[in-house]
């Protein structure tokens, strides 16, 4: 199906709408999984930022009870130091105030009983503590938890590592201050089947050489100080609900203060859920500890709720250490922020989409646009185009010069005639119009004149018929007018009876009195044929018969014509092959000294004699010659013939002859003519002075300049140059002066009357005296009688040709005239002596 502009149009419309709203919807899926996928990562980043704030928020605390941890664990020896110092200070100072209150009242041993006594049932640390009492020679005096050792010798006892414990003591006091501090092992109560760190205070009391003294173990400091760290962790707090929780490896629960209740408990004592969630930290502890999550009540609240916890280990005391938050809060600070994030995407989302609805809005606009404006365009072009054509059509259907219809148009009108009188079975004429002696017109007065002329003809033709009617221009001064709805060819008849009358008489163009007269032709439909070529042809046919009929008047169409335009026909095909057949031959008139009566030359003469149409005058033929152009093949041939001839005749010993030669204006116009003429000159030999070229005045009239030209460069060859038939044409006179012709040939119709015919016979004498004024010879063809030989030989003509001296002659003929006139010295012999000549006849 053809695509028209409105579809094309539409489609245009559409595909612009499909590809705004694909684009628009792509940009809008980009954007909305854009921004989706922007607020997941960003989301994402939050949560972990978030998580990762809390994770170094429980990270810092942990390091920080790492600290407090790792400073009461070193300050645990210092404690015991301290401490029993204490202790040991105050014995002392008992046993100096006993023995300064006692001394000189009690016997020494009384004073030591007392003093030993008073120290034995003191206790401290909760009943742990208690003081002993050796002498210098590592023997025990005082040891309260076991008296039976009492008054013997611990000077060789050892710990588990083998040191000797009295000694280490007696090496303490063994410096000036007489004090000192002494490590060793020894069983702890809590366990009294293994030895335990312990570390003693001694000081010397002089009076009685004594070893005053108490130890402790370190263990149970620590534990004290243990005691107090974990009472320290459960007082922290990590952010809002952050605390601290210490279980033992061994799965005690030591610190839980969201559940103090479990404290002091093996953790496979706790309900099942605490038990998942403290064997996950106690693994999470053997791997070394780190992040984990779990799920835990707080306090005074059974509902589990999830925690982030990091584990680490304290492996002085064998204690995990958990530092938990609540993700609740995590959650809760990270749903806000998601929230905000939520918004954002939201109205990012809303802002891409109102954007996107502006944008396929304004896209929609200025597809509408557009297709006004193509619509629009198209229109216009459509319009210009329509102009366009009108105007070709126009310009292809009209004649430029008259603004007639053409040929093209005459044939459209006359195929529309033609069925539409068969369908009403009526007649229609085609007259065939052509101006008579145009071309003479044309070729004297000039193209300017000539359209003038035409376009004047052509506006009467067009008024002497009606609108319906059409009349065209073929081209040159051919018109052909069409007439329609005729019911008898008489109606033709008045027509063209019509058309004679209106174009009859005088046209003054530009300054010129003009004469035209027409010749028309008349064919029918459908007697005179049924197609327009038919037609045509035959309207065309019978003009020719007009003119032949003396011009000025119409034919009509018959069978009779039709031969003739066959013969015309076939004259032109059969002298196609004439050359090549040599079926041409030159025949020569001889031309005469009026005044003396000799033979100065001859006129060279085409005569064609065909073997089916016999002999063919140059009449029928040069015409037919000069419109298929075959002429200037024919008119080459007669020229370097001709020359060729009368050189051959010389070379036969037989007088020298001019010879003149017919050059037609097809000929003058197209071929390089000075050329041709060098060539026959050069190759015949013939002295170019001896070679005359007849012109006709049809020539002269043509391009002046041009002509001038070609006239000058064969004046310059030396040939000399004639007028043909002068006197049918016009303005001969200016030629004349114009172009410095040589000889002037006065046409044989105006010597035929004469001397009776009076106008002849003065234009004859004037054509004599015009000649003889300018410098040329004059010549006179036609001569058949005396008295037209005496009336120009009277008035002066200077040459004559005709058949009172001799028809024209074959090649023979004349080689035969030529010698039986002997010598051929020009102007020699008398025209009475020529006179018998005119018998040998031309056979033609
Ligand atoms: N009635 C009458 N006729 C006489 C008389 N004397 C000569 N003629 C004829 O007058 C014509 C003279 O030639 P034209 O005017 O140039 O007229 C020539 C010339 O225009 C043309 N023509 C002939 N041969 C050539 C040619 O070789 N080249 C060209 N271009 N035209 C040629 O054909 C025309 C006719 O030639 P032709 O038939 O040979 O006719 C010749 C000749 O036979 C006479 O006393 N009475």
């Amino acid at each position: 199906m053809a695509m028209t502009e409105t579809t094309l149009l539409r489609l245009q419309f559409l595909g612009m709408l499909a590809l705004v709203l694909i684009l628009t919807l792509g940009l809008g899926t980009y954007f909305t999984l854009h921004q989706t996928h922007s607020y997941r990562e960003e989301s994402a980043t939050l949560e972990a930022t978030i998580l990762g704030e809390q994770q170094a928020r429980l990270a810092s605390s942990l390091d920080t009870l790492h600290d407090q941890l790792q400073q009461i664990r070193a300050s645990t020896e210092a404690v015991l130091k301290r401490d029993i110092r204490q202790q040991v200070d105050q014995a002392l100072q008992i046993a100096h105030a006993i023995h300064a209150r006692e001394q000189g009242r009690r016997p020494e041993e009384e004073i030591r009983q007392l003093i030993v006594e008073t120290l034995r049932p003191l206790r401290f640390y909760d009943g742990r503590g208690y003081f002993f009492i050796d002498d210098l020679a590592g023997n025990c005096v005082l040891l309260p938890t076991a008296p039976e050792r009492e008054g013997s010798s611990l000077l060789d006892n050892r710990d588990d590592n083998g040191h000797y414990i009295m000694r280490g003591l007696l090496d303490a006091v063994a410096n000036p201050e007489g004090r000192g501090f002494s490590r060793y092992r020894w069983y702890a109560p809590e366990n009294p089947q293994a030895m335990a760190d312990k570390i003693a205070y001694v000081r010397l009391f002089e009076p009685f050489g004594w070893l005053i003294g108490t130890g402790e173990y370190l263990s149970t400091i620590e534990r004290e100080l243990q005691q107090q760290a974990l009472e320290q962790l459960r007082a922290t707090r990590i952010g809002l609900d952050g605390y601290v929780a210490v279980i033992h490896r061994d799965g005690r629960v030591l610190l839980s203060p969201s559940n103090p209740a479990a404290e002091g408990r093996h953790y496979s004592e706790l309900p099942p859920a605490e038990q998942a969630v403290i064997r996950a930290i106690l693994d999470a502890s053997a791997a070394g500890g780190g992040f984990t999550r779990y799920d835990w009540h707080e306090r005074n609240d059974s509902e589990l709720k999830p925690r982030l916890a990091m584990v680490s280990n304290q492996e002085d005391w064998n204690w995990v250490l958990v530092t938990s938050l609540s993700l609740d809060e995590l959650h809760v600070s990270l749903a806000k922020r998601q929230e905000r994030l939520e918004e954002n995407m939201r109205s990012g989302l809303l802002t891409t989409a109102a954007a996107l609805v502006l944008a396929l809005a304004l896209a929609l606009a200025f597809a509408l646009l557009i297709k006004r404006w193509l619509t629009r365009r198209f229109d216009q072009y459509h319009a210009d185009i329509a102009a366009s054509n009108d105007r070709l059509r126009v310009w292809a259907e009209s004649d430029p010069l008259t603004q007639l219809p053409n040929r093209t148009l005459l044939r459209s009108r006359l195929d529309g005639a033609i069925l539409n009188a068969q369908r009403e079975d009526s007649k229609l004429a085609l007259l065939f119009i052509d101006l008579d002696r145009f071309k003479n017109i044309n070729d004297s007065l000039g193209h300017a004149i000539g359209d003038n002329l035409l376009i004047e003809v052509s506006r009467r033709l067009a008024g002497a018929v009606r609108t319906s009617d059409t009349v065209s221009r073929l081209g040159g001064d051919e018109f052909v007018v069409l007439v329609e709805h005729l019911q008898q060819a008489e109606q033709a008849a008045q027509v063209a009876d019509k058309l004679l009358q209106a174009t009859n008489g005088q046209y003054d163009i530009a300054g010129h009195e003009l004469a035209v007269t027409l010749s028309i032709g008349i064919a029918l439909y459908p007697s005179d044929g049924s197609d327009a070529e038919t037609l045509l042809k035959n309207a065309d046919a019978a003009m020719y018969h007009a003119k032949a009929l003396g011009r000025n008047n119409y034919q009509f169409f018959t069978a009779a014509m039709n031969a003739r335009v066959r013969e015309h026909l076939e004259v032109e095909n059969r002298l196609r092959q004439a050359l090549s057949r040599s079926e041409l031959t030159l025949h020569y008139q001889p031309q005469f000294d009026l005044a003396s009566g000799a033979l100065v030359g001859c006129e060279a003469l085409m005569r064609w004699h065909n073997p089916i149409l016999g002999q063919v005058s140059p009449d029928k033929f040069i015409g037919v010659a000069e419109d298929s152009g075959l002429i200037l093949h024919l008119g080459e041939w007669a020229l370097f013939e001709s020359c060729r001839q009368v050189m051959d005749w010389e070379h036969q010993g037989l007088p020298g002859l001019n010879v003149a030669v017919n050059v037609s204006a097809v000929q003058f116009r197209h071929a390089d003519l000075p050329a041709q003429v060098q060539a026959a000159l050069e190759q015949s030999g013939l002295p170019a002075e001896r070679l005359e070229l007849e012109l006709t005045e049809s020539v002269l009239a043509e391009n002046r300049e041009q002509v001038r030209i070609t006239l000058d460069r064969l004046k310059q060859l030396g040939v000399r140059l004639a007028m043909d038939d002068f006197g049918t044409g016009y303005s001969s006179l200016s030629y004349l002066k114009h172009f410095k012709l040589d000889t002037l040939k006065i046409d044989r119709a105006f010597i035929s009357d004469l001397p009776g015919c009076d106008d002849h016979a003065a234009l004859a004498v004037a054509i004599i005296g015009m000649a003889e004024a300018l410098g040329m010879t004059c010549i006179a063809e036609g001569i058949e009688n005396a008295d037209q030989h005496d009336f120009l030989r009277w008035h002066g003509c200077a040459v004559g040709q005709g058949f009172l001296f001799s028809r024209p002659l074959s090649a023979p003929d004349m080689a035969a005239l030529l010698e039986r006139r002997g010598e051929a010295a020009p102007h020699g012999a008398p025209a009475a002596a020529l006179r018998p000549a005119a018998a040998v006849a031309d056979r033609d």
